[in-house]
């Protein structure tokens, strides 16, 4: 199978008083259509440069971002990010309070005919295991339900990519545990193809199927699937 994303000797950086600060160098992996991958680093190694470029939201200063055969960056390229079809789940990026869950997973279908909305909103409550929650608001959810309820939100248009950085880390450990399992169980029942960075191990390597560790910029191994 030829790889969903791949990511072709990458070079990521910001410019600063002295030039170009490069964070990110000589940066290669390929994903499967339907794989989670997962960077695994410390604090600082550039998992955050590497989600924003792919998303479009930092130039590429060499190398090349492809999906599904598509150039979406290089130095020549760089297509909107509106045009990626890459979904993002941050854990800064919170439910809108005065929405209902409903509404909230509709966000990005907008364009669609309501009656596909609707159809969307039950499919993805269901499949995120909320399907009585349309109408409940975020203050009326635990933690873990809104983060289901954000997952929702992030697959219901339907990305080809869908990007999680540090999802969990507002969670408190036992539901953090609970949710990755589930979270995975849910990418994997709608064939996400997805990439998570985090810096716990253990959630790396319950979630992924492929797992990257990088250290300062570089990616230092690319494998350790998950199931062998
Ligand atoms: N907007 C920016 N301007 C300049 N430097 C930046 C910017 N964003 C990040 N950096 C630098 O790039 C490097 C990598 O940052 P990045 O956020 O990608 O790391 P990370 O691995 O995601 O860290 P964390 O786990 O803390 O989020 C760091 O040295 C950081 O200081």
């Amino acid at each position: 199978m030829s790889a969903a994303l791949s990511l072709e000797a990458l070079r990521l950086g910001y410019e600063g008083p002295g030039g170009l600060h490069t964070v990110v160098e000589d940066f290669s992996l390929a994903l499967d259509a339907g794989d989670i991958g997962c960077l695994l680093g410390p604090s600082g190694c550039g998992k955050s440069t590497v989600l924003r470029a792919i998303a479009g939201f930092e130039p590429v200063r060499a190398g090349r971002i492809r999906l599904g055969g598509v150039t979406l960056s290089s130095p020549e390229v760089h297509l909107p990010p509106e045009r990626r079809r890459v979904g993002m789940m941050f854990q800064e990026y919170a439910l809108f309070p005065h929405l209902d869950a409903a509404r909230n997973v509709a966000f990005g279908l907008r364009r669609l005919p309501h009656a596909e909305q609707h159809r969307r909103v039950a499919k993805m409550l269901a499949l995120v295991g909320l399907p009585d929650a349309g109408e409940r608001h975020p203050h009326q959810l635990s933690g873990g339900q809104q983060q289901r309820i954000a997952l929702a939100r992030a697959l219901a248009p339907e990305p080809a990519l869908l990007l999680l950085d540090e999802p969990f880390s507002n969670l408190d450990g036992a539901t953090r545990e609970r949710l990755t399992t589930e979270v995975r169980e849910i990418l994997k029942a709608a064939g996400q193809t997805a990439v998570l960075v985090t810096h716990n191990e253990a959630e790396a390597r319950a979630m992924a199927d492929r797992v990257g560790v990088m250290h300062e910029g570089r990616l230092t191994d690319w494998g350790g699937s998950r199931r062998g």
